[in-house]
């Protein structure tokens, strides 16, 4: 026997599943037999007192889970961190555990309410004593990492768990002597085993299969070169040997059903304090402010979805319920996060929202400068489409030609900031780096404005046709009145509008003047003055839907017509190209830029080929705009969405609802998607624009 070792356990006079808190319960209520049980935990009970002492503890009617004294609390020399637990089912066994503690000598710190943590199940001293590992996910908060820091003065660092059958960190993570480590990594985030990974030399880590997982191997008591289990296959017993230490298995199914074993059933009250190490976690937390419709638009919730998401953790401070339906909320957040990466992934994803620092904590933003062109610091601050503010000089300031994925950047000379793709950034401009003084602008999304957007947006795949309808006489309204009004619209289409007969749609909307300016690639030019010249769309013959003999070769021959005449215009020009939506284009001086790829025949000769050159032409094209409407190419729709500010409504058409999902889902109420034949879709929006423009006419001539 290891005397000087003492372990807590309460025997299971009371035990029992009698309630589902982990999904081990599920189904296994009061299904496990008390004599088995019994008779199982004497084993272990004997197996640990030949190698220590085990001291006991009351076990209590009405709380049949204090069997598993792993939970009592976390112990280290004589202090003891009283477990909260999560749910009001174990709750009942606090005082009881406090009490033994108090009994024993431990001087117990207790949580505040309502931060859950519990005890050792969710904390496992490395062996060596050198640091806490310690999980959160689903029964322990993250914000209790930093008061276990504090009051063991120990070096923590945190877990997150990932699968609800793994749901404390001692049923996947045992740390065993000399430094190993017997865990189940699918149990755990990326982040956590990067972190797993730097710690434990790939030697030490014993990797255990789902299949021993699920039989609680994780879940062992180790005592010197003794890994007590409840069971084990033959592989994993025999790695754990050539590591040098012993396997006693001891079965204990019983608790299996409620989601505990040996390790579960036993709590270490001899942890031996490394005086030499003191305390310190990577724990960072901020405050963050939410005003606007929290709840009505759903902010709240994407905000708290987003910490969680990133393994972040949150505790709501103040909510300010705006009462009216027409008044706003605003909510006090604290941010707590595993470490400096994750916050910073967490803020950059809230500033997004349009979250602020409290007054008190707003900073200037921190500049980086440029070092090598086209190259910027690592940290900087990655835009999106929403309108953004950076801090200087303690004065908010805007950022010009706001667009997503560029830098915000300050050159040399001026105080001006502006949003510069990488490849522009010039040796010497400075750079915003980290998530400090930045805020994004977000227009107030209320109940009725998040309806309306539910209601256009057919990505749910229920767009009746009648649905439809009511979209196209939405945004035929819209487009009328943006032509009245001077504004622009600006097109982005793929071939696919001519080989479902919406070219000539398209080319009505050119000619009326709905549109003001045409984005496409090389394709849809082609194709459209195919069927102008030819009457074939890729060799298919438009009025009658069949393949015309030696038709595929009427792509080509079009592309070598407007190669000889040098370019779209001349064409026109020279009176051979007569119809068309290019033609129209031409006809009304309405810019179209074609932007070249990899797969383009010919080309012709107003494809850009140089695809920065493309983009270049592409942003100027769209800077202005008013309305986007994205016809049924993902390629190009992608690219125009990409560079495109909030503001901006974006309508995409297209068949496939994944690929509208994609476009309009950018978190903003402009985007509304159609999923539909965009020949229809085009065909039903001149019909209702004709509608429209003739009841005007009509009226006007009353
Ligand atoms: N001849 C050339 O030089 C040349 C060059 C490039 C591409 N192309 C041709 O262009 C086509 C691809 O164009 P892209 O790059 O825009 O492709 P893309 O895949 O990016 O987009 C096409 C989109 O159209 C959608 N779609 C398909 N049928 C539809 C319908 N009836 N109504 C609405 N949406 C519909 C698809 O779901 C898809 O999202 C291919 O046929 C390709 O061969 C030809
Ligand atoms: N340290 C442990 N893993 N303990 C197991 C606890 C089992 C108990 N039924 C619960 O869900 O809380």
């Amino acid at each position: 026997m290891t005397s000087s070792l003492r372990f807590l356990m309460c025997s299971p006079d009371h035990y029992d599943v009698d309630y589902v808190i982990n999904p081990w319960m599920e189904g296994n209520i009061h299904k496990s037999s008390r004599d088995r049980a019994v008779d199982q935990w004497r084993k272990l009970h004997n197996v640990i007192k030949d190698h220590a002492i085990v001291d006991l503890v009351t076990p209590q009617i009405g709380v049949p889970d204090m069997v598993f004294t792993a939970n009592a609390g976390l112990v280290l020399g004589d202090i003891a961190v009283l477990s909260r637990f999560f749910h009001k089912e174990r709750q009942g066994e606090e005082p009881f555990f406090k009490q033994w503690f108090e009994e024993n000598g431990f001087t117990v710190h207790e949580l505040p309410s309502e931060l859950p943590f519990e005890g050792a199940g969710d904390a496992l001293f490395d062996r060596e004593g050198r640091c806490l590992w310690a999980g959160y996910g689903f029964r322990s908060e993250l914000d209790s990492h930093p008061y276990l820091a504090k009051w063991l003065d120990v070096e923590v660092l945190s877990l997150r768990l990932m699968d609800e059958r793994f749901y404390h960190l001692d049923t996947c993570f045992c740390p065993l002597q000399d430094g190993y480590l017997l865990y189940y990594p699918p149990a755990f985030d990326a982040y956590s085993n990067r972190l797993i990974e730097l710690r434990i030399p790939p030697e030490k880590r014993l990797v255990v299969a789902e299949a021993d997982a699920a039989n609680f191997a994780c879940n062992s008591v180790n005592i010197d070169d003794i890994v007590i289990m409840n069971k084990a296959s033959d592989d994993l017993k025999k790695r754990i040997s050539d590591a040098g230490f012993r396997v006693i298995e001891t079965p204990l199914t019983e608790f299996l059903k409620a989601g505990g074993a040996a390790k579960c059933l036993t709590l270490r009250v001899t942890e031996p304090v490394r005086v030499e190490l003191h305390g310190s976690a990577a724990i960072e937390s901020r405050m963050i402010r939410l005003d606007g419709h929290l709840l009505d638009s759903g902010l709240i919730n994407r905000a708290l979805d987003i910490v969680v998401e990133a393994g972040g953790s949150f505790q709501v401070l103040n909510f300010n319920l705006g009462v009216q339906r027409q008044s706003t909320s605003s909510a006090e957040v604290k941010v707590t996060a595993p470490s400096h990466d994750v916050m910073e992934t967490i803020m950059s994803q809230l500033i997004d929202l349009g979250a602020l620092p409290p007054p008190q904590e707003v900073c200037d933003c921190h500049l980086e400068t440029v070092v090598q062109d086209g190259v910027a610091p690592d940290d900087f601050y990655v835009t999106t489409i929403y309108p953004t503010q950076i801090r200087m000089n303690n004065e908010w300031v805007t950022v010009d030609k706001q667009r997503m994925d560029a830098a915000i950047a300050l050159s040399a000379d001026s105080e001006t900031a502006e949003c510069k793709l990488l490849r522009d950034l010039k040796t010497s401009d400075r750079v915003v780096v980290g998530v400090e003084g930045i805020r994004t602008v977000r227009k107030t999304e209320s109940r009725e404005q998040r309806n309306t957007q539910e209601f256009s947006f057919m990505g749910a795949g229920v767009s009746s046709e009648r649905r439809v309808e009511l979209v196209v006489e939405q945004i035929a309204w819209e487009l009328r009145q943006i032509r009245d009004q001077g504004g622009r619209v600006v097109v982005s289409a793929g071939p696919v509008v001519i080989h479902t007969g919406g070219g000539e749609h398209l080319a009505h909307l050119v000619r009326e003047g709905y549109v003001q300016a045409l984005l496409g690639g090389n394709a849809i030019a082609v194709h459209d003055m195919e069927q102008s010249l030819m009457g074939t769309s890729l060799g298919v013959d438009m009025k009658r839907g069949v393949s015309v003999r030696g038709g595929h070769r009427h792509h080509l021959k079009v592309i070598n017509m407007v190669r000889r005449y040098g370019s779209i215009a001349k064409t026109v020009e020279a009176g051979v190209l007569k119809k068309g939506i290019l033609y129209e284009c031409v006809r009304h001086h309405i810019p179209f830029s074609l932007a070249g790829s990899i797969r383009d025949d010919g080309p012709l000769p107003d494809t850009q080929m140089d695809l920065i050159q493309a983009q270049e032409e592409y942003a100027r094209l769209i800077a202005g705009a008013d309305m986007i409407l994205m016809l049924s190419s993902m390629l190009h729709s992608i690219g125009v969405g990409n560079m495109t500010p909030a503001g901006v409504k974006m309508v995409c058409v297209d068949i496939n609802p994944a690929v509208v999902t994609k476009l309009s889902d950018r978190g903003s109420v402009e985007s509304v998607g159609v999923v539909t034949d965009v020949g229809l879709f085009l065909s039903l929006l001149v019909q209702q624009l004709d509608k429209l423009t003739h009841a005007y006419q009509v009226a006007q001539s009353v």
